[in-house]
């Protein structure tokens, strides 16, 4: 049985001391202005809080032994082992919500960019330095209306986007960046929505004419950002917020707008989700293809992905198996044809198990990053004849959108800086390289294909440069 010590016990320690809480109000009261509650021990009033002693419980129910797992030595888990508490198996550290009692936030920039990206989202303008951006996916005419004012917003949309569409840039041939679209008065909410996406392109084959009505193409270049910097860096910054927020990369543009939520495009364009990523939990997790294994849960500040790192075996003193999986709903979970996920995540896991010691990492990058709904439109422009690669394009996205300084990043978390890597993508070795990690063998990972697939895999070796 627990024994709850008696208040006087308590009394004589501090509970909580040493973790960074705040045992006394500070001066001139709390948070938001707010007094804080008193909280004086051995003043009698707060006499639910009691001490715990970890060495008794210990006692009382003693933890599993230590497994081998990775850890920063002389981290926190070392220090509780030097002091003769539970030995806490050691991955990473796993960072706990703040506690109530801590006062207003910094707002950093990646918060600044989350509010960006969730308004994108809701059909909320943002302010981009001194462009003013309203996602066409997700606006309505209430909020266009109050969008466009007196003069109706331009459109901007991405250089793929604007090259599927034949718009060539007046000054320069084929665009590369964000092309603006002046906005003729016959561009309403369903025109801007047939611009923006190309499952209406065999419905609307023909779009404009743009070029007839000049200026319909005015080079982002000319137009100066108010705030200073060129709006050519504000224009590819909102396209990129537009990607980070799952939306297609098509948005209504003005220099006069409202809103209260303004991000600076520096801070879009130097925004790296693997910046701010944290161990956030662990636990012991046996699944089918082993017994043997453990989750651990990784979160950053600015981004709702909450990636997972399944690590199977034992150390064993040489580099870790591998496998980096982009996250694929329709492949994993749904056993989707059109694609080899599934089998190459099962295919993985048993690779992993045999090897005796590795790692799966379950990356939240759907759709090679540009969405589960991107990616389903770039399933309904399959059916209609393109490819993955021309479809990912059409849509107005690169071919391949993913960030893998994520993994680079869990990796390093789990201290390791080299791993033999399952892998037929050789861009995957080479940007674990660029990040640190050494890639000191690339083990392929092949998959029958099948009649649905073929031609998916056909891409891939033949377009993404797939060693297949
Ligand atoms: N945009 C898009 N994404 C797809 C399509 N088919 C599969 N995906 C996504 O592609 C990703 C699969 O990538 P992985 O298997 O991790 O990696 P890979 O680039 O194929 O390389 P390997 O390591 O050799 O398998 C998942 O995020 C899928 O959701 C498609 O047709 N279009
Ligand atoms: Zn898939």
């Amino acid at each position: 049985m627990r024994r709850v010590e008696p208040q006087a016990a308590a009394e004589r320690r501090q509970p909580y001391a040493g973790r960074g809480r705040r045992a006394e109000p500070p001066p001139g009261g709390g948070r938001l202005g707010r007094p804080w509650p008193p909280f004086l021990p051995g003043a009698g009033t707060a006499s639910h809080l009691v001490e715990l002693s970890l060495a008794r419980l210990d006692e009382e129910r003693p933890g599993p032994p230590p497994r081998p797992y990775v850890g920063v030595e002389g981290g926190r888990g070392a220090r509780r082992r030097a002091q003769g508490a539970r030995a806490v198996p050691e991955l990473g550290t796993a960072i706990r919500p703040r506690p109530a009692c801590h006062r207003v936030r910094r707002v950093t920039k990646e918060r600044q960019v989350a509010r960006a990206v969730d308004a994108l989202r809701r059909g909320w303008p943002v302010r981009v330095d001194g462009l003013y951006i309203l996602a066409i996916e997700t606006a309505d005419e209430a909020g266009l209306a109050a969008f466009d004012g007196d003069r109706p917003a331009d459109i901007l949309i991405s250089g793929n986007r604007a090259a599927t569409l034949k718009l060539t840039n007046q000054r320069e041939g084929t665009p590369t960046g964000p092309v603006r679209i002046a906005r003729a008065p016959w561009i309403d909410l369903a025109e801007a929505t047939a611009i923006a996406d190309p499952a209406l392109d065999l419905a609307t084959p023909l779009k404009g004419p743009f070029q007839t009505m000049p200026p319909m193409l005015a080079d982002v270049d000319a137009v100066r950002a108010e705030d200073g910097g060129p709006a050519a860096d504000a224009a590819s910054a909102a396209i990129r917020l537009a990607r980070l927020a799952g939306l297609l990369p098509a948005l209504f543009v003005s220099e006069t707008a409202e809103t209260e939520l303004t991000v600076a495009a520096a801070d879009i364009a130097s925004h790296r989700e693997s910046d701010t990523l944290v161990v956030a939990s662990r636990a012991r997790l046996p699944v089918a293809a082993a017994e043997k294994a453990e989750i651990v849960a990784f979160r950053s500040t600015g981004d709702a992905a909450e990636h997972v790192a399944l690590l199977i075996g034992s150390p064993d003193g040489r580099p870790p198996l591998v496998r980096l999986h982009s996250e694929c709903l329709t492949g994993d979970v749904l056993g989707s044809l059109k694609c080899d996920c599934g089998p190459q995540l099962s295919g993985a896991l048993d690779a992993i198990r045999a090897a005796g010691w590795g790692i799966l990492l379950y990356l939240r990058q759907e759709g090679r990053g540009i969405g589960l709904v991107n990616k389903l439109r770039a399933y309904a422009l399959q059916d209609q004849g393109f490819d993955t690669v021309d479809a990912n394009l059409r849509l107005g996205f690169g071919d391949d959108e993913r960030d893998f300084g994520v993994a680079a990043r869990m990796l390093t978390l789990l201290s390791q800086d080299k791993v033999r890597l399952l892998t037929n993508n050789p861009r995957k070795a080479a940007a674990l390289e660029a990040e640190g990690i050494a890639v000191v063998e690339r083990v392929p990972l092949q998959i029958a294909a099948n009649p649905h697939n073929e031609a998916y895999l056909a891409a891939k070796r033949d377009r993404s440069g797939h060693q297949l």
